[in-house]
């Protein structure tokens, strides 16, 4: 195979930070190359500096055997390289097929030949989706898929993936994989960064491991488990926490939702959550769940037969509502973390009573507080008061989670919560699940990970056209039967 990509020594530093600290990879055409590492192990940055978004400090980057320090993402689109961030930045008010084309370099983007091969591409990867439809009303995995096909509209000879399938389902993963496999046939080179190990041991043809701003191990994916992957990670082993039974005793129920129906397809749904219990939600995409959840939090409207909290009939009309009602919930769009960019480490960890005036000694106090939280949550970072924006988007995510795990309220929603999340982390997240619910805290878990479900969940709902399909307690539940319950006929 032809060597494609070569790069020698990178080092990048942010201020006194080294991130990079000499990388040496290649990729050959034809090539998928996956890169694993932990959070804020350097994979981001690395991407970031092929895709033109920031100039490295030094080291030798050769693209096709020519010198390649691309000066912008345009630079680098020119000279053949596309990426999908792990933000995706997509134009919200651009339909479908616009986002998909709106790489046309020369055309005007809305050129109707370029809107044709849009539609193509989209209709030949198989996606169930309307063409026209605005990208703000697709939920995060179907922007992910429009990042995907963009780059496939783009054509680049190197693609650069970080992170993509990070909320996807199975099926989304396979459609994924299947666009990426049709790519590197024509030619094309890849590297795809994935938490998911299983994911890369599928599509890659190699795989790298980066630590600490270098590539620490190769593999080939045949030969590897996924163990060796991970200790490579981490340099350390990682225990898969062992799957609930039932909750203990007689819990009090926190919410009751009877009939739940909305006129774009929520069908008379029904369930009920118990304190100190994990109930999962999950399937595949329009199932219904995001429907469902926001009328649970005010974020959209539905008619409830029974809509009851901690045993009172109850309306909720808006987010304050939900709020007041004691209902938390952490969405899975990236509004919540570009909120936060701005704002130091310290303050987004410090408790929301905390009191600024406080005094010197309660201050030192809350940082103390703020510096085992990063402990514990293995947050990279050599300054509690740097912004959340500088830490990698595992790191970020983790915060958003954590703030919500600390709240006082009765009802937590989460929406995708390990997403960005490495392996190595996710059972700390675990731990802090488990010390919620021992604090009487009932949690509605959506995700799309049946592994997540079966070890964090006690009960899981399956949802499908809008109606829960399937309700498993763990003990009954595997990943075929919840997979045959979302998928239905089409299993
Ligand atoms: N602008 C910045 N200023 C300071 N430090 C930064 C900046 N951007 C990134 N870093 C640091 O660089 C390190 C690597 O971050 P990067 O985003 O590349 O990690 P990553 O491997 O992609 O992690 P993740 O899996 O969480 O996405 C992190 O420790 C992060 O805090």
């Amino acid at each position: 195979m032809n060597e494609l990509l070569s790069v020698r020594g990178l080092v990048k530093n942010h201020g006194q930070v080294r991130v990079l600290k000499g990388v040496d990879l290649t990729v050959s055409q034809g090539e998928i190359v996956g890169l694993v590492g932990g959070n804020g192990a350097g994979k981001s940055t690395l991407i970031s500096v092929l895709a033109g978004a920031t100039q490295p400090n030094s080291g030798e980057i050769l693209l096709g055997g020519e010198p390649y320090r691309p000066t912008g993402d345009d630079d680098a689109r020119r000279r053949g390289v596309g990426a999908v961030h792990q933000r995706l930045g997509l134009d919200q008010d651009l339909t479908v097929v616009q986002a998909i084309a709106a790489f046309d370099l020369g055309a005007p983007d809305d050129s109707e030949a370029a809107l044709q091969r849009a539609r193509e591409i989209l209709a030949d990867s198989g996606v169930q989706m309307d063409p026209e439809t605005p990208v703000h009303e697709l939920m995060r995995a179907e922007q992910a898929i429009v990042g995907v096909l963009r780059l496939q509209f783009q054509n680049p000879q190197l693609m650069l993936l970080d992170e993509v399938a990070a909320s996807f389902n199975d099926q989304e993963v396979a459609l994924v994989h299947s666009v990426l496999r049709g790519l590197v046939r024509q030619g094309a080179g890849i590297i795809y960064i994935t938490h998911r190990i299983d994911e890369v041991r599928s599509l890659a043809d190699r795989i790298l491991v980066m630590r600490e701003g270098q590539i620490k191990d190769e593999f080939t994916p045949r030969e590897v488990k996924v163990d060796d992957i991970v200790y490579s990670m981490f340099e350390r082993r990682i225990a898969q926490p062992s799957r609930p039974g039932a909750v203990e005793g007689p819990q009090e129920e926190v919410l009751r939702v009877e009939g739940a129906s909305t006129s774009r397809g929520l069908s008379d749904v029904s369930f009920e959550l118990h304190r100190g219990e994990v109930l999962g939600l999950t399937g595949l995409r329009r199932a219904g769940m995001s429907e469902l959840v926001s009328a649970l939090v005010g974020a959209g409207s539905a008619q409830f037969r029974t809509l009851q909290v901690k045993g009172q009939d109850v309306t909720i009309d808006s987010a304050d509502d939900a709020v007041n009602l004691g209902i938390g919930y952490l969405s899975d769009t990236d509004d919540e973390l570009e909120a936060a960019l701005e704002i130091s480490v310290a303050r987004r960890l410090m408790k929301e009573n905390y009191d600024p005036q406080a005094g010197f000694v309660r201050e030192i106090s809350a940082l103390r507080d703020v510096a085992a939280q990063v402990k514990t949550l293995r947050i990279q970072t050599h300054d509690i008061q740097s912004q959340v924006g500088d830490l990698s988007g595992g790191d970020q995510q983790k915060i958003a989670l954590a703030r919500w795990m600390r709240s006082e309220c009765d009802i937590l929603i989460l929406n995708h919560p390990t997403r960005g999340i490495d392996i190595g982390s996710k059972g700390d997240v675990y731990d802090m699940l488990r010390e919620l619910t021992d604090r009487g805290t009932a949690v509605l878990l959506m995700s799309s990970e049946m592994t997540e479900l079966l070890q964090w969940c006690h009960r899981i709902l399956v949802m499908r056209d809008g109606r829960i399909v399937a309700h498993q307690h763990n003990e009954h539940a595997t990943e075929d039967t919840l997979m045959s319950a979302a998928l239905g006929d089409a299993w």
